[in-house]
């Protein structure tokens, strides 16, 4: 276990080429086997040259009419339904709504239903017991997760003979060829869509019930927010017109809301690397075959690096964090290739919720968190 910012640097990106990453076998059937975050060398880094630019900032801006749409509508049916909402189960749902709409652009109801359902039998699973015993959640997921297949198989024939070119992430899987004219084949980008959309679903979705607690506990940090986002909101015209990327990106308080709420939480808490070869770090012997887990979240509750780690206080992100000591996304060659989709959905859903809702109604929802927690 690596609680030090050098020792994760030296397994995720100095010495990466010694260490392979490392998942239970039962997962990687469940995802499918080519998803890039289980391979390294050529085929990782052709894989994920396409996702990162399928979620390049240039690609993710012309998404935010989109993802306020959905922000948006979630909201509304939370008014609407007048009841407690389940903050972290809704969270799923947008972040997995952002998920299908940055890998397929707009897609036709019946095909995003099916995703939906089957997906859902997927990611229940996914924590089970690993047994293929007929009823258990673990095989129900198997047999969602070969439906998937088929229904991804049959987006891709629709794609293929109307000939559409889109820009959004299945496109450019669809339209890539290797050095040798090779393309992927429909089991390649199964895998990795589904892997993509499991890599998005819920961590979003957790960072943002995070933050919605966070701004509840301090109602004085909430009244901040809230006006930085009054003015943008009054210079839309009252909320008329859309929020804009650069408006996105001019969001100091926010967006130093989020990256607090990404340290305290640290919701992938660690990672887990394989040594390929016998490794020695600092005098000691990594036997080859041995698990190395980087540990993000000691490194991020370090009161050498972050004073008072157990204290909310968004203002430490005034000044940068010291070289290597703040990793939610990870480091090196498999570091988060959505964080800054996963950043701007956090902050649109900010927006509009603290624009339009009041606080009252944001205890209601904290309420609900509160019951999560407890139930973790
Ligand atoms: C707040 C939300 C998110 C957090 C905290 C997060 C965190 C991470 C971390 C720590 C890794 C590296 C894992 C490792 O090194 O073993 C990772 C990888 C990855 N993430 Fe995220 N992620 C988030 C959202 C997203 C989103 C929205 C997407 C896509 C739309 C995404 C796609 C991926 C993919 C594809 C990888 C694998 C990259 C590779 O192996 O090269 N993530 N994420």
């Amino acid at each position: 276990m690596l609680a030090s910012p050098e020792a994760a640097r030296f397994v995720l990106v100095t010495h990466a080429h010694l260490f392979k990453p490392t998942y239970p076998k039962s997962k990687e059937r469940l995802i499918g086997p080519h998803a890039l975050f289980f391979h390294r060398g050529g085929y990782h880094a052709r894989l994920r040259r396409l996702v990162q630019n399928s979620l390049a900032p240039q690609t993710i801006k012309k998404l935010i009419p989109d993802i306020q749409g959905i922000a948006v509508s979630t909201l509304e049916s939370w008014a609407a339904s007048g009841q407690g909402v389940n903050t972290f189960y809704e969270m799923k749902k947008l972040s997995f709504d952002v998920g299908i709409l940055s890998i397929f652009g707009h897609m036709e109801r019946g095909f995003r239903e099916m995703l939906e359902e089957n997906y859902r039998k997927v990611d229940k699973g996914y924590n089970s017991f690993p047994t293929n015993i007929p009823g258990t959640a673990y095989q129900q997921a198997i047999l969602a997760r070969k439906r998937l297949n088929r229904i991804l198989g049959e987006i891709i024939s629709s794609r293929t003979e109307k000939r559409l070119l889109e820009k959004d992430m299945l496109g450019h899987f669809l339209s890539f060829k290797d050095e040798n004219d090779k393309k992927l084949s429909d089991e390649q980008i199964a895998d990795n869509i589904i892997g993509v959309l499991f890599a998005a679903q819920d961590t979003t979705a957790s960072v943002i019930t995070w933050v919605l607690k966070f701004l509840h506990d301090d109602p004085q940090l909430l009244e901040a927010v809230k006006a930085e986002q009054m003015a943008i909101y009054d210079t839309n015209n009252g909320g008329k017109m859309p929020l804009t990327w650069e408006q996105t990106r001019s969001m100091p308080l926010t967006h130093r809301v989020v990256m607090e709420s990404l340290r305290m939480a640290s919701i992938i808490s660690f990672t887990f690397r394989e040594a390929v070869v016998d490794v020695e770090y600092k005098g000691y012997l990594i036997p080859k075959g041995w698990k190395v887990m980087p540990l993000f979240r000691n490194i991020h509750h370090n009161p050498e690096f972050f004073p008072n780690p157990q204290e909310f206080d968004p203002s430490r992100f005034e000044v940068a964090p010291k070289a290597n000591t703040f990793m939610p996304f990870g480091n090196g060659v498999h570091a988060c290739p959505g964080n800054e989709l996963a950043k701007l959905e956090a902050l649109i859903l900010i927006h509009h919720l603290v624009t339009n809702f009041r606080y009252l109604f944001i205890y209601m929802i904290l309420l609900d968190v509160l019951k999560l927690c407890l139930r973790f």
